[in-house]
């Protein structure tokens, strides 16, 4: 998908007009502290632009899933903090529970010409995610114009990523969605070759669609984690009780005969590391080959299989990465996935990493600022590579 033809902040007179931004500060928290700040880094360029063109921004976003409900422990007012920091100016924040009541009306009334203001999470709202009317109203009732940011929100038609804009007089996009589309979509359409994409992560059923969207584009596909096993199994190897889904093994026989077919490489794991039963302190069993015990559960993939995966990055030209190789959050089953990180980070090659759980595990290990580009999207990036068409771009005006 291309949004080239998509207007941007650039395009449009933002000076004095009240601007409604939507973010994705969707950030975790751990008592009331932001212990991931890609998403916020990810927000200034378009805040501080609107800023030094005199906009008066009125920020929103949503943060976990309250379901239609306000819960103290989901409220944005940390994000409000933090970003009054990283900017150097006052982010008021509008603590309502109703996210449009009297305290977002009167500050959004009041702001001046480069002044900021954050809504209280979308979601304390029940229509929200339904994309109702009566609160996109409401929304586009504080601003003249939408500005969509959220990256990581754009697979979703919630009434803040869409329906509010409908209401405004011009829906254009910020420089994170740009910046997104750019890496996420050069990688894919027009990448550096060779283009190897590595696949993980818990399900195979998460990423279908991804896989085979894949298959048509890279010269390699290599599959690691939980999705792995089931893969294995339909080639009639041994996997104990690691993760299966037994309704997806035909769909992997049909995507090993598409690779084959389109001459794409295939690498599935030739070594697991596995242990007794699931567990932090398990210890690691390697094992020969691709068969495990049958009363064993295989939880990273194994020294040679990471060594295989190395090499792989080392001679490709662009990277595309989702997923980790195993149960990373266990110290003693994250070295498959260190391994793929650090081989990505060492290389001149293009090296995406798309979002969620893959991304967090890089930025831990501290390899963040090494890759070409990290996304904020974690969902909406695998919906992206699915070729799959964001309704949270697809809803802004053209050029
Ligand atoms: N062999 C395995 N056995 C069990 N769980 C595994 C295995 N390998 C990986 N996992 C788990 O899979 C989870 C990540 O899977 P998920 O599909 O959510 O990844 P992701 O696509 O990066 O994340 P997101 O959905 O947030 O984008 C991790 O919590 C990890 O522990
Ligand atoms: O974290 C994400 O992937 C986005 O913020 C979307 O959140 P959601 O899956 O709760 O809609």
């Amino acid at each position: 998908m291309s949004m080239l033809n998509k207007k941007t902040i650039e395009d449009i007179q933002v000076a004095g007009k009240r601007v409604l931004v939507r973010c994705d500060f969707n950030v975790p928290l751990k008592d009331g502290v932001i212990t991931d700040e890609n998403r916020l880094n990810g927000a200034l360029p378009t805040i501080k632009y609107l800023i030094d063109h005199n906009a008066r921004v009125i920020l929103c976003s949503h943060l976990g899933k309250p379901k239609g409900e306000a819960k103290p422990e989901l409220s944005l007012a940390p994000v409000a903090k933090r970003l009054s920091e990283m900017l150097g100016q006052e982010v008021v924040f509008a603590a309502d529970d109703c996210v449009v009541g009297e305290n977002a009306k009167k500050a959004a009334a009041e702001l001046k010409d480069g002044e900021v203001m954050l809504l209280e999470n979308t979601r304390y709202r029940k229509e929200e995610t339904k994309n109702e009317e009566n609160f996109s109203k409401e929304l586009a009732s504080l601003a003249e114009i939408f500005v969509n940011d959220a990256f990581g929100t754009a697979h979703r038609a919630h009434c803040s990523t869409v329906g509010a804009g409908q209401f405004l007089e011009e829906r254009v996009c910020g420089y994170l969605i740009q910046k997104e589309l750019k890496f996420l979509g050069e990688a894919v359409e027009t990448p550096d070759r060779p283009f190897v994409a590595i696949l993980g992560g818990a399900k195979v059923s998460d990423k279908l669609g991804v896989i085979n969207n894949l298959l048509d584009k890279v010269d390699t596909l290599i599959i690691g984690g939980g999705m792995g096993y089931t893969f294995l199994k339909a080639m009639g190897h041994e996997i104990g009780n690691s993760l299966l889904e037994e309704d997806k093994i035909e769909y992997t026989k049909e995507m090993m005969a598409k690779a084959e077919e389109k001459g794409v490489k295939l690498l599935l794991p030739i070594d697991i590391t596995y242990a007794a039963q699931f567990g932090e302190n398990e210890t690691p069993i390697i094992s020969e080959g691709r068969d495990i015990p049958s009363d064993h559960e295989g939880l990273d993939i194994g020294p040679k299989t990471a060594e295989m995966y190395a090499d792989a990055v080392k001679s490709a030209k662009t990277v595309i990465w989702n997923g980790p190789m195993g149960v990373f959050e266990f110290k003693n089953f994250a070295k498959g996935t260190e391994a793929v990180a650090k081989a990505m980070a060492e290389t001149d090659a293009v090296t995406i990493i798309g979002g969620g759980d893959s991304a967090a595990a890089v930025n831990q290990m501290g390899f963040g600022d090494k890759m070409t580009h990290v996304s904020t999207g974690g969902g909406a990036s695998l919906e992206f590579l699915e070729g799959k068409e964001l309704p949270g771009i697809a809803c802004l005006d053209e050029k």
